[in-house]
């Protein structure tokens, strides 16, 4: 449902973002798509739906719910992912991480969405450990999303995409790779091909113009 070598463009604008609101991330999505995005990834049922009313392509739907006593904020229960499919997600993505969580476990959660919902899951992984599990647990994408924003993985914040996790997990796993998080260049996203991704998500560099004008600032000597 994700094609081979696809951009994938992830249209979220958190509340304190002057872009936050359905309107815009529907806008953010045709430009995403006109410019050449297969699929598109987006939080919460009033975003998709947004994009759904406006877009035929892949959507990869997330539901951010923070609750300070669980590190899992995304996708993590039932409910949630149930209200992202009735807004029109084609795809659920959740955290596969092996933390906490305020929901059922990770795979009592994987099978309920694949038999209740009939939705493909996309695992929000940081480690292998987490990839291997959630292929082995019935995901339908693996992807790198989390690498970076777990304590143990924290430390590879400071660096772009995890091209090392893309490759163990492309050669450990028969599912779809899919790299994301932290592809600022578009020729990162050969080598993320080359390494064995199936396709590739990209948020912040293409839709959040706010840290786009920061990369920028940075060098404009203020
Ligand atoms: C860790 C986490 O919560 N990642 C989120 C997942 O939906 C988003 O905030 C990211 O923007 C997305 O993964 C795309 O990554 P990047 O914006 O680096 O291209």
């Amino acid at each position: 449902m994700i094609p081979h070598r696809s951009l994938a463009v992830s249209c979220q604008a958190r509340a304190d973002n002057p872009l936050h609101g359905p309107a815009f991330m529907a806008a953010m999505a045709q430009a995403a798509e006109q410019g050449g995005a297969l699929a598109l990834r987006a939080n919460g049922p009033a975003d998709i739906a947004a994009i759904r009313a406006v877009s035929r392509l892949p959507i990869i739907g997330i539901l951010k719910r923070w609750d300070d006593r669980f590190p899992v904020y995304i996708t993590p229960d039932f409910a949630s992912a149930e209200a992202i499919a009735a807004a029109g997600a084609d795809i659920i993505a959740l955290d596969a991480t092996d933390r906490p969580r305020d929901g059922e476990p990770l795979d009592r959660l994987i099978a309920r969405i694949r038999d209740e919902l009939g939705k493909p899951v996309f695992a929000d992984c940081a480690t292998l450990e987490d990839g291997v599990r959630a292929a082995a647990l019935g995901a339908s994408y693996i992807a790198t999303t989390l690498s970076g924003y777990t304590p143990e993985t924290e430390a590879r914040k400071a660096f772009g995409p995890d091209i090392a996790l893309i490759q163990a997990l492309a050669k450990a796993v028969s599912v779809p790779i899919v790299a994301e998080g932290r592809f600022e260049q578009p020729e990162q996203l050969e080598t993320a091909f080359a390494a064995g991704a199936h396709a590739v998500v990209v948020g912040t560099a293409i839709t959040n113009p706010r840290e786009i004008t920061r990369r920028f600032a940075r060098h404009a000597g203020v």
